[in-house]
């Protein structure tokens, strides 16, 4: 199990992880899902005992950062963002490499492991190429497999597929789905359907903050349940008909949408909770000489939440 609670990180006076708790249970694919500077380098580097946290906790089973830092540091497997590879070393020569400094000394031992790894990273007919004459896709596959290279109990990736095509996505969303049968993954992306597609949990970050934490099925779940009405209000005057809005309910998100003018006043009203707003809003708008022509209910896909979590304002 991993532990985090509170984890802090300021550069300087600036606050990049700012009180941030999560717990992912083994065996588990968590998605640290959010946008370009949200914070989730800064997390995963934190995470793997690369940078020191300003304060906050962060234990794995029974051990403890910063004190059983060198024993974390061994069971995790990294794949930072641009992973550093030696572009004239052929595929094999590069893995041997890595093999050699993890203390790999038995050459037994590392043919064995070198066959694991290509079955579950997919490097058959690549052991032999340089890694310079390989696609993006194939070059993930080989960093997946330095990262994996001591069978570590826990596999963090950086975004593993920023940068891939729609094919190579998919072929490391499989590898990384096969890893995960055994192994706890934490990996990061600004992309939703990404972390949808692949994880059993998403953990939404944003400017540092968690927004949202859930399984992914809850998450849309919780998606389905968060409703927009869309309101359309003839004989009404927008200032007042936006007081009425906001005196019935001042939690209601309001939106004024574009409507021809013989149609009225349009409104998108994005309610907070889970409840459906709409007989409410009907009983209160009927005290005034305003005409309902539209009075509908909508439900937010989970892109829509995660763009509402996530937006510049938020
Ligand atoms: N060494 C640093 N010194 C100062 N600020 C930093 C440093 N590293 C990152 N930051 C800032 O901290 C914030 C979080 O950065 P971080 O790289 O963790 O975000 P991210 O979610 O991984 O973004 P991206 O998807 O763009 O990689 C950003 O505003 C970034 O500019």
């Amino acid at each position: 199990m991993i532990d985090v609670q509170n984890l802090t990180k300021y550069y300087g006076d600036f606050c990049a992880v700012d009180d941030l708790s999560l717990t992912i249970e083994p065996g588990r694919i968590l998605g640290l899902l959010g946008p370009n500077g949200a914070g989730k380098t800064t997390t995963l580097r934190m995470l793997t005992g690369f940078f020191t946290p300003t304060s906050g906790t962060i234990r794995i089973n029974d051990l403890k950062m910063p004190e059983d830092t060198l024993k974390i540091k061994s069971m995790i497997g990294y794949l930072p963002e641009s992973a550093p590879l030696y572009h004239s070393m052929l595929v094999y020569d590069y893995l041997d490499y890595v093999a050699r400094l993890k203390g790999m000394d038995d050459p037994n031992r590392r043919l064995s492991r070198f066959r694991a790894l290509g079955r579950l990273c997919g490097l058959s007919g690549i052991m032999d190429k340089p890694i310079g004459n390989l696609s993006k896709g194939l070059r993930q596959r080989v960093g997946l497999a330095h990262a994996m290279m001591s069978d570590p109990d826990i596999l963090i990736l950086d975004e593993p597929t920023s940068g891939l095509d729609p094919n190579q996505i998919a072929e490391i969303r499989d590898i990384i789905k096969g890893i995960g049968k055994e192994k706890t993954i934490i990996f990061s992306t600004h992309i939703l359907s990404e972390a949808e597609a692949t994880c059993d949990r998403i953990a939404i970050i944003n400017k540092g903050k968690k927004v949202a934490d859930a399984g992914t099925e809850q998450l849309k779940q919780n998606a389905r349940h968060r409703s927009v009405v869309r309101l359309t209000l003839q004989n009404a005057e927008i200032t007042a008909a936006l007081d009425h809005l906001k005196a019935f309910d001042a939690s209601l998100d309001i939106t004024v949408t574009d409507t021809p003018a013989s149609d009225g006043i349009s409104f998108e009203l994005c309610c907070k909770e889970d409840k459906d707003i709409r007989q409410d809003l009907y009983l209160s708008i009927k005290k005034t000489d305003w005409i309902i022509t539209e009075l509908a209910g909508q439900s937010l896909a989970l892109e829509e939440i995660f763009h509402e979590l996530t937006r510049e304002s938020a």
